[in-house]
């Protein structure tokens, strides 16, 4: 039995086998080969289980995350299917006596440096379909384990390195019963799209891949960040009880879904939830969410093997809105960068990717990518109530660009007698600590503010959210953090402006009171931490929140404020 210690990224508790996802080793030797017949039948065969398999992984795809998502997989599955690729592997084992290995490493490699050298985004991307699907052929050819987190059918705790935002895409929550990583911190994105998957994660273990073999059985405790490698069968029992008294604490959060957030004091603030796809919503109606703070755009384009059309878009806005009614949606615009990257953009590796060309700053200067995303909300706009946001806004002039390009846009939809609301609230993210110091002259111009600690805390401790070795650096409760805080929701205020919060400190059992004191009007959240902040809010008085506020603010460390928060309201 082995202990490790991690960064709780998702509630829950998951006993399973482990299930270690690592790149297989595909070196090979090319070899001579006497039967050619039975060597393109070699090759032959490999690609038709790779076929097998990817049809399954689509559906799958298709079935959990939506159409959108499976669409990348139709683009595998047609590589596999190319006689103009296909041909001259087999050709080449018939000419020149190679064994399948080498025709088929030396055919895609020919085809991949081709089309990556060519000035067409379209041709690039093949070459990253035929790179994903040769790995596949060549993994049966070697009969080496191909990891495939789709394909999973038993129930496993998944071992990485780390999770891409796209493999935890792929997980299927029915197996996948939770996952535990070497890296990454509990605002990185793979323990974002933890928790809107509702699995137990632990991440930033430092070591869990050298500690842990495939079958082992695993414990992965959600909650206190705790990893137990083949528990003892007491431990065993412990973890089980854990199970059982978290579903039934469940049960008790769950009599509050329909009830609406009221203090103590009876002063109402909206909990709404973070989403990534369509599909989330369910979670956020079954969760009780009174509406969308925050829809990540980005994850429509991340699963995707090109940028999605305004079609696509508009269908993915629209069902969002469809689903929320007249609840309120706030659709984020792309935030793509930092550690979320589109295959199929070809940017320069940067030496500090958060700090690059991302997000708003992408968007204004590839305004065609950006207007595609802006026509197609301002046609979802008229089927519910919709906001928009921009991301990583650092300076008013952004701010006032972004705007310039909707207001264009939607003048250009109305000239093509396209119907648009004409009540679309327009904000931005507060997450650069530039913006947060002068709010109050940014308050004059935007409808609201919704903060955006993940990466304000980043940017303003200057500690990667990503990395591990600097997450006691990563405060949220640090009087900085509180004090820009509090001046965006008073500079809000002060303009008879809303401000909301969608970094994950909203839904922080140490952050809420104080929020709550602050006079924050919106907490925007992983859906299933919603019921247990509105039971939190239930027995804390705004009032008394608010009397603690300047001392909270003169408070000089994290510990502090946290030790005084917990003093006042019990816990
Ligand atoms: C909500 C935020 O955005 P993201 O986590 O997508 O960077 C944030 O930075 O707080
Ligand atoms: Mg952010």
């Amino acid at each position: 039995m082995t202990i490790l210690n991690g960064i709780a990224a998702s509630n829950g508790v998951a006993i399973a086998k482990a299930y270690t996802l690592e790149a297989p080793n595909l070196s090979f030797e090319t070899k001579k080969v006497d039967d050619v017949d039975k060597e393109v039948k070699r090759l032959d065969d490999a690609l038709a289980v790779s076929k097998k398999e990817l049809e399954i992984i689509k559906e799958n795809a298709r079935r959990s995350l939506g159409d959108e998502h499976a669409e990348i997989f139709s683009a595998h599955l047609l590589v596999l299917s190319d006689p103009e690729l296909i041909t001259p592997m087999e050709d080449k084992i018939k000419n020149e006596n190679v064994n399948a290995e080498a025709a088929l490493d030396e055919v895609a490699t020919m085809f991949i440096n081709m089309f990556k050298a060519m000035d067409n985004e379209y041709m690039r991307e093949r070459a990253a379909d035929i790179q994903d699907v040769t790995k596949r052929v060549m993994a049966h050819l070697l009969q080496v384990t191909f990891p495939d987190p789709a394909l999973i059918d038993e129930e496993v705790v998944i071992i990485a390195e780390d999770l891409t935002p796209s493999d935890t895409a792929q997980l299927n929550k029915q197996f996948v019963k939770g996952f535990t990583t070497n890296i990454g911190g509990r605002t990185s994105h793979s323990a974002i799209m933890a928790r809107s998957l509702e699995i137990p994660a632990v991440v930033g273990t430092k070591t869990v891949t050298e500690d842990v073999k495939d079958g082992d059985i695993v414990v992965v405790d959600g909650m206190d960040g705790e990893v137990i490698i083949n528990p003892t069968e007491e431990q065993l029992a412990t973890y089980k009880q854990k199970q059982v008294d978290f579903e039934k604490q469940k049960e008790i959060w769950a009599k509050l879904k329909n009830e609406p957030t009221l203090s103590k004091d009876n002063t109402h603030v909206e909990l709404v939830a973070n989403i990534g796809t369509p599909n989330d919503v369910e979670g956020v109606l079954n969760n009780g969410g009174e509406g969308v703070g925050l829809y990540r755009t980005e994850f429509l384009y991340m699963g995707n093997s090109d940028f999605p059309t305004e079609d696509e878009q508009f269908e993915a806005y629209k069902s969002v809105l469809d689903q929320m009614g007249d609840k309120p949606v706030v659709v984020r615009t792309l935030d793509i960068g930092g550690d979320k990257e589109l295959s199929y953009l070809d940017l320069p590796k940067e030496m500090n990717p958060f700090l690059g060309f991302r997000a708003i700053r992408l968007c204004l200067e590839r305004d065609d990518i950006f207007r595609t995303q802006l026509r197609a909300l301002l046609r979802a706009s008229v089927y519910g109530n919709l906001k928009i946001m921009f991301p990583m806004i650092a300076t008013l002039d952004e701010f006032r660009q972004a705007k310039a390009l909707l207001l264009e846009e939607k003048a250009n939809l109305k000239g093509e007698g396209v119907d648009v609301s004409d009540d679309i609230e327009i904000g931005i993210m507060v997450e650069i600590p530039s913006t947060a110091v002068i709010a109050r002259q940014f308050a004059k111009e935007v409808d609201f503010f919704s903060i955006g600690t993940n990466d304000l805390i980043q940017y303003t401790m200057a500690a990667d959210r990503m990395n591990e070795q600097v997450s006691y650096l990563y405060q949220p409760y640090h009087p900085a953090i509180l004090t820009l805080v509090n001046n965006v929701i008073e500079a809000a205020h002060a303009e008879g402006k809303w401000a909301g919060m969608c970094g994950e400190m909203a839904g922080d059992s140490i952050a809420i009171p104080i929020l709550l004191g602050f006079g924050l009007d919106e907490f925007s959240m992983s859906a299933t931490s919603i019921l247990p902040a509105r039971t939190q809010i239930k027995d804390l008085s705004r009032e008394e929140m608010a009397s603690y506020k300047d001392e909270i603010l003169s408070m000089g460390t994290a510990d502090e404020v946290e030790a005084f928060v917990r003093s006042k309201t019990n816990q």
